[in-house]
């Protein structure tokens, strides 16, 4: 018998890469999933595609695959995600397929959802039950694992689904549910020219070896709370404002490219009310706010996106 799960991907609102040093962050489950299937068996199988992986230069399509050198480790490393989430539930075989419409590393916590949807399916395979808060966990500490530090922001959003405000105290993360209707977003996916474990990775040398960065990560969490007032009141020109601001300190993380900043620019020029990359940086995702959604898109498209989302509503979470 056939298991499947529906996992969807997010937009980071506020927040990305502090909250890994346990400052707040508000993201959005959107409703553009990927689709895992999986089958009980007694050795291990894997089929993903078609899907394309610029780095390492292989390309596998319904017919055939092109590989341009020798990659087997980087194969390995690129199906991290899912061979450790099936690892960390205990079993010794599985057939499983993973199914995304998405560029790889859209920027849209695809390798979260991934993890959450393997983590799905081969839980129900294992007979195991699991509520959507312990597939979210389980799907964590997969992503701390493959990426050496993760928050829990990309896999609760894909798990739980909804508008999330993620914040620490102590040692608690707290995960509370934003009530979040009519937000006129539109995502501009870019070619993401890194991983976000090489991502992480960059930003923690910079705050060992630059004592300010500390004092970016901390006001970046000052500007989601703030934001956080700015969502409930509807003040969406406020709101705009801060996710400005906020990508103006992603940039001096040095988190943007050339693609990037160039559409948050013409966004802004096209009347947007505000404007930032979203997710790890360097390519992948840019969301931008604004009342006229199909100048946006048109701006992120003739700026190079590779796919243009209108988001109109969120998702529910994993369906499994
Ligand atoms: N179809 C797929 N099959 C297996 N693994 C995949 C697939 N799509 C993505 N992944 C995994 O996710 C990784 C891309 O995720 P990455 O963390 O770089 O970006 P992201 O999650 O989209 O971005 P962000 O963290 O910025 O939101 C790939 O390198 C691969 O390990
Ligand atoms: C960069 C980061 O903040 C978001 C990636 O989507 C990493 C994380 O939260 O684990």
């Amino acid at each position: 018998m056939i298991v499947s799960a529906r996992a969807p991907t997010k937009v980071t609102l506020f927040g990305e890469h502090a909250v890994v040093y346990g400052y707040p962050a508000i993201v959005l489950s959107i409703p553009e999933y990927v689709v895992v299937e999986g089958v009980r068996s007694d050795k291990f199988l894997l089929r993903s595609g078609p899907v394309y992986l610029n780095k390492l230069s292989i390309i596998i399509g319904e017919n055939a695959i092109h590989v341009a050198r020798d990659t087997e480790s980087d194969l390995v490393r690129y199906f991290s995600y899912v061979l450790e989430a099936v690892r960390s539930l205990g079993l010794n075989g599985l057939e499983i397929s993973i199914k995304s419409r998405l560029p790889v590393g859209a920027g849209l916590g695809t390798s979260a959802a991934v993890t959450v949807g393997t983590v799905a399916v081969a839980s129900k395979i294992a007979e195991m039950n699991l509520t959507k808060k312990e597939i979210a966990k389980i799907a964590w500490e997969v992503e701390k694992k493959v990426q050496g530090k993760a928050s829990p922001m990309d896999t609760f959003a894909s798990a739980l689904g909804g508008a999330l405000y993620i914040s620490k105290a102590g040692s608690d993360w707290n995960i509370r549910r934003l009530s979040v209707e009519n937000l006129p977003l539109v995502i501009g996916v870019f070619r993401k020219r890194k991983t976000t474990g090489e991502l992480v990775k960059m930003v923690n040398e910079k705050l060992k070896e630059i004592k300010v960065i500390e004092r970016v990560l901390e006001t970046i969490g000052e500007i989601t709370n703030e934001a956080l007032k700015a969502l409930e009141n509807k003040d969406l020109a406020l709101l705009g404002e801060l996710m400005n601001i906020n990508h103006g300190l992603l940039e001096a993380l040095g988190l943007t490219n050339k693609e990037v900043a160039c559409a948050i620019h013409s966004l802004k020029q096209a009347g947007a009310l505000g404007a930032k990359m979203s997710g790890a940086g360097y390519g992948g995702a840019v969301i931008a706010l604004g009342d006229d959604l199909d100048s946006l898109v048109s701006v992120m498209r003739s700026c190079g996106a590779e796919k243009v989302l209108k988001i109109t509503s969120l998702s529910n979470g994993v369906e499994y």
